[in-house]
């Protein structure tokens, strides 16, 4: 199996996929066949909502945002004809992320996220995403998003300067 494209983007302390932080989700997200990308996650008891037994809104937000913003990043270095990481870095942010929460989202079993890019223009990158079941079973999915993922340069991680708390060593 490929590497995820979280293992070979360098310097990521976010919380949502970055390797670098401890304390974070370490989502993992890899290219299919079609060409779109998938990532699977595990909710934790402790990401829960009101009811114990449904994700947090803020989590599935996280998880959307991340996955997408990996894609778009795995998407320009591919564009770009190089493998992740590879030469100068590449990096996007979030610029809109827009969730359809359609049905809660079970606490307990796997679930699985598939992103699409769906457009490139200039510094743009507009991609689509759904979270479903694991097992993608013909079903409405649990949430659907859009979400615009910007081009930065290099600079944009200036505040990289501080110390990075979230890393134990
Ligand atoms: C860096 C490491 C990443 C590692 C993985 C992280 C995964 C998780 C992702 C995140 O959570 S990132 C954190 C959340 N996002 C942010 O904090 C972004 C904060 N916003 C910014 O820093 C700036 O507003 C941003 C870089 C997004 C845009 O700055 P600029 O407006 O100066 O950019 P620019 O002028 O170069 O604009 C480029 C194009 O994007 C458009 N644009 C800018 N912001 C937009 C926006 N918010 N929505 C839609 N389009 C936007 C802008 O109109 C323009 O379109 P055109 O090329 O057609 O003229």
């Amino acid at each position: 199996m490929k590497p995820a494209f979280q293992d070979l983007i360098p310097h990521n302390h976010c919380f949502g996929c970055g390797p670098q932080n401890s304390e974070g989700l370490k989502l993992k997200s890899y290219w299919r066949d079609d060409g779109s990308s998938e990532c699977v996650y595990l909710p934790q008891p402790h990401q829960c909502a009101g009811p114990t037994g449904f994700v947090n809104g803020g989590i599935i937000a996280t998880l959307i945002d991340c996955h997408c913003i990996c894609t778009a990043m795995a998407h320009a270095y591919a564009l770009a004809g190089r493998e992740i990481g590879q030469g100068q870095p590449i990096w996007y942010v979030t610029g809109e992320l827009n969730i359809q929460y359609l049905a809660p989202t079970p606490i307990d079993e796997a679930i699985k996220l598939v992103a699409k890019v769906e457009n490139v223009s200039g510094k743009k990158m507009t991609l689509s995403c759904e979270l479903m079941n694991v097992t993608e079973a013909p079903s409405t999915p649990y949430a659907r998003a859009t979400i615009m993922a910007i081009q930065v340069p290099s600079n944009w991680l200036k505040h990289a300067d501080i110390p990075a708390m979230c890393e134990k060593s």
